[in-house]
């Protein structure tokens, strides 16, 4: 073997257990210089357990080598890290209360010494120009005061920069969750530039466009295993879902192609007071869409309209109860310390009480119903929600927003991380729900799934600046209304 084709990091025979999960039941991985790797598999498969093995987070068993050299036992984040290991977790790891320069100081403590924080301000400010022209963040930002998309940026950035040593090998899981597609594209052709130079990417995404277009070689695994492992360019779309043991269809948009607006609205809010101000309204049964780039006022309005349903206010309107599915389950969503049956049901105490108690029977069977109901992969719901992997975590707050009784669901990026079988099954819940009076609100930057709502608003820098029935929904105007300049 040349010395240019000795991995970086080889992976022989690994194993990983969580109490009675086998997380990894016995993988063999091998990341090379110059090749980008997708990492695809349903929630739960084993991706991040793998990415946190390479990364010298968790110990296993099994072989793994580094350039060539069985590193036995003394494998950790700090060998990983002398060797150009980097990972970007899925959940976001920055620390909210530093700055975006005092947070790359973290990761280089080589950074020392009068004028550290502007040093390690430039050298972030120069990466986050690399990989996301035109970001709009200053080192000086608080990561806590930036919007869950630039901190997502502010993350992967930090993973290429170079001072001691060079990045060799990335990983990083689900690093577009949060990025609209603007700046998914820009990450993707940062990638493949970085390959190109000789590093080696890991690119764990359940958009399995992204990994088609940019990874060289894919891995699927499914249960722990590593089940194919072939060239990009030998898989379609199809051919990986297959894969990936889920049955692949085409996802149905809905119905018919105009929808008549009739009724009594649920959610109301009063156009703005400025020339073309445009009325935001959802009816009972509509799935309504709130579209645009990223975080140009979309999770804001879904904010306001929440509480509005509890304090009055006077420009929203809003009938019945809203529940709310975030989409930055890390701050918003999931309640840490609890288990995921406690955090299932926590929408629904209502309905679940006796006396002044709850019913441990009632709560403990919603929860079983709605683990079977979205296939939330854990041997026990009382186990604590964080042992659930991200994507079967984002499911327990589907489950609670659709357990509930609230006659409006809110749903602020509600897919994160979720994988390809079970947002299926989550479109057809959601449209059979519709069918049955529900009105949902989606805030999405996928334009596919805009093809499931009846009626879509663009957003652009705080205000709707286009209303669109489904008729009328074509990407090319969302587009158009997403970047044209207000005349
Ligand atoms: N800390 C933990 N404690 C208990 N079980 C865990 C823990 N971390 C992971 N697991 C379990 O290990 C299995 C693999 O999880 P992992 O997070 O690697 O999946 P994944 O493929 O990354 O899924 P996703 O696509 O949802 O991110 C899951 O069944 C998960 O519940």
């Amino acid at each position: 073997m040349s010395r240019a084709e000795v991995p970086i990091i080889s992976l022989d025979g690994v194993v990983k257990s969580f109490g009675a999960v086998r997380a990894l039941q016995g993988v063999d991985l091998a990341c090379r210089k110059g090749e980008c790797i997708g990492l695809v598999g349903h929630n739960g498969a084993g991706k991040s357990t793998l990415m946190n093995l390479l990364a010298g987070v968790f110990s296993a068993e099994g072989r793994i080598a580094l350039d060539g050299v069985d590193t036995a036992d003394r494998y950790s984040v700090a060998v990983a890290q002398a060797h150009g290991i980097r990972c970007v977790f899925q959940e976001l790891s920055l620390c909210p209360n530093l700055t975006v320069a005092e947070n790359a100081r973290i990761m280089h403590a080589s950074l020392k010494g009068i004028g550290w924080r502007k040093r390690a301000g430039a050298l972030i400010i120069a990466q986050l120009d690399l990989v996301f022209p035109g970001h709009g963040i200053s080192a000086g930002d608080v990561v806590g005061d930036l919007p869950i998309a630039r901190r997502q940026m502010v993350e992967i950035a930090r993973a290429f920069t170079v001072t001691a040593a060079a990045a060799r090998l990335v990983i990083l899981d689900e690093p577009t969750s949060s990025l609209d597609a603007h700046q998914a594209g820009q990450l993707l052709a940062f990638v493949r530039r970085f390959v190109a130079e000789g590093g080696c990417v890991v690119l764990i995404s359940h958009l399995l466009g992204e990994i088609l277009s940019t990874a060289d070689r894919v891995v699927v695994m499914k249960d722990g295993r590593v089940v194919a492992e072939r060239p990009a360019a030998e898989f379609t779309r199809a051919s990986l879902v297959a894969a990936m043991g889920t049955v692949a269809r085409e996802e149905a948009g809905r119905g018919e192609a105009t929808v008549r607006r009739s009724g009594s609205p649920r959610v109301r809010v009063a156009a703005e007071r400025r020339a073309g101000g445009i009325e935001f309204t959802a009816h009972q049964g509509e799935i309504v869409g709130l579209a645009g780039l990223g975080g140009q006022g979309q999770s804001e309005m879904l904010v306001r309209i929440f509480d509005a349903a509890r304090r009055a206010d006077r420009d929203i309107d809003v009938s019945g109860g809203v529940a709310l599915v975030a989409g930055d389950r890390q701050t918003d969503g999931v309640f840490p310390l609890w288990s995921i049956a406690e955090n299932i049901t926590i929408a629904s105490l209502a309905r679940l009480r006796r006396g002044f108690l709850i019913d441990r029977a009632k709560t403990s069977a919603m929860a079983e119903t709605w683990k079977a109901r979205i296939a939330i992969r854990t041997p026990d719901v009382d186990n604590p929600i964080l042992s659930l992997s991200g994507g079967n975590q984002q499911k327990a707050l589907f489950a609670r927003a659709l357990g509930s009784t609230a006659e409006t669901v809110l749903m602020d990026d509600p897919m994160r991380g979720v994988d390809i079988g079970t947002k299926q099954e989550v479109y057809d819940m959601i449209r059979s729900e519709a069918a049955g009076g529900r009105t949902f609100l989606w805030y999405t930057t996928e334009m596919d799934e805009l093809r499931h709502c009846d009626h879509v608003y663009v957003f652009r820098d705080q205000h709707i600046v286009a209303d669109l029935s489904r008729g009328e929904l074509t990407e090319e105007k969302i587009l158009h209304a997403s970047f044209a300049e207000v005349a």
